[in-house]
């Protein structure tokens, strides 16, 4: 089965749109968990501009299902993984003023950086992912950090689906066989969509999980984000 982790970065920006505490974060984890979200990402930034320090604490005590915490490793986000205690930790290379998360490691550049950090996690019993492209070279190189999974960066296969849906998919399930082959564990995201998300899992093999936020946040606009939920799901059988 194919896990659906519920990013809910774009409930925090909502929320910080107003300063109060409206929509609740930590109330909306526990309901995507309630509507059937196998675990619930986050992926602070340094700006603090959506999901904020404090609130993984607070989110920490709250879930009941898997929590993924995502972002670039800093040494203040190392050090707020360790005290956490997450789930899963997934280290992406985005930097500091990136609006959103635009391209795997060069796991072959940042080898002996991304080697010490997955070893400081997987000291603490902590799963770690490190997003990566779809480069077979970058793979291989990533599966030596000692990592437990990947996650494959998603937009590229999400920018093209709609006009060329073979095209898309060749380098991701050419990707999902190398990692399996190395023993690597497989997560996805990132613009994953209700238009997108079956396809991509009908020919992903050994796909363990999927994060996704940004669509979702936006479908619950419309459908609920009970009904949103089911959707997503729906697209993971
Ligand atoms: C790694 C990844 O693709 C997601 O964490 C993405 O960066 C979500 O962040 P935003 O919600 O800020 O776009
Ligand atoms: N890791 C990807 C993620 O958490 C969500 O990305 P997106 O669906 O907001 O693009």
């Amino acid at each position: 089965m194919t896990k659906l982790s519920v990013n809910i970065n774009k409930i925090a920006t909502l929320r910080n749109a107003r300063g109060g505490n409206v929509p609740n974060v930590t109330k909306v984890a526990m309901d995507c968990e309630i509507f059937g979200a196998d675990g619930i990402t986050v992926h602070p930034r340094p700006d603090e501009r959506h999901i904020r320090y404090d609130d993984v604490f607070a989110l920490r005590s709250v879930i009941k299902t898997e929590f993924n915490i995502e972002g670039y490793p800093s040494k203040k986000f190392i050090d707020l993984v360790l005290k956490v205690k997450p789930e899963q930790v997934t280290l992406v290379p985005d930097a500091p003023d990136a609006i959103t998360s635009n391209s795997g490691w060069d796991t072959n550049k940042h080898f002996d950086f991304l080697s010490e950090i997955v070893d400081v996690f997987n000291q603490a019993g902590i799963r770690t992912s490190l997003f990566v492209g779809t480069d077979t070279e970058l793979i291989e190189k990533a599966a030596k950090t000692g990592t437990d999974r990947i996650e494959l960066y998603t937009e590229p296969y999400a920018s093209i689906y709609e006009t060329n849906p073979k095209t898309a998919i060749e380098p991701f399930i050419e990707a999902a066989r190398t990692a399996h082959k190395l023993g690597l564990g497989i997560n996805a995201g990132h613009d994953l969509s209700l238009k997108n998300l079956h396809f991509f899992h009908a020919n992903i093999p050994y796909l363990d999980e999927v994060s996704i936020g940004h669509a979702l946040v936006s479908d619950a606009l419309y459908l609920g984000l009970q009904e949103t939920i089911r959707q997503y799901k729906e697209c993971l059988k």
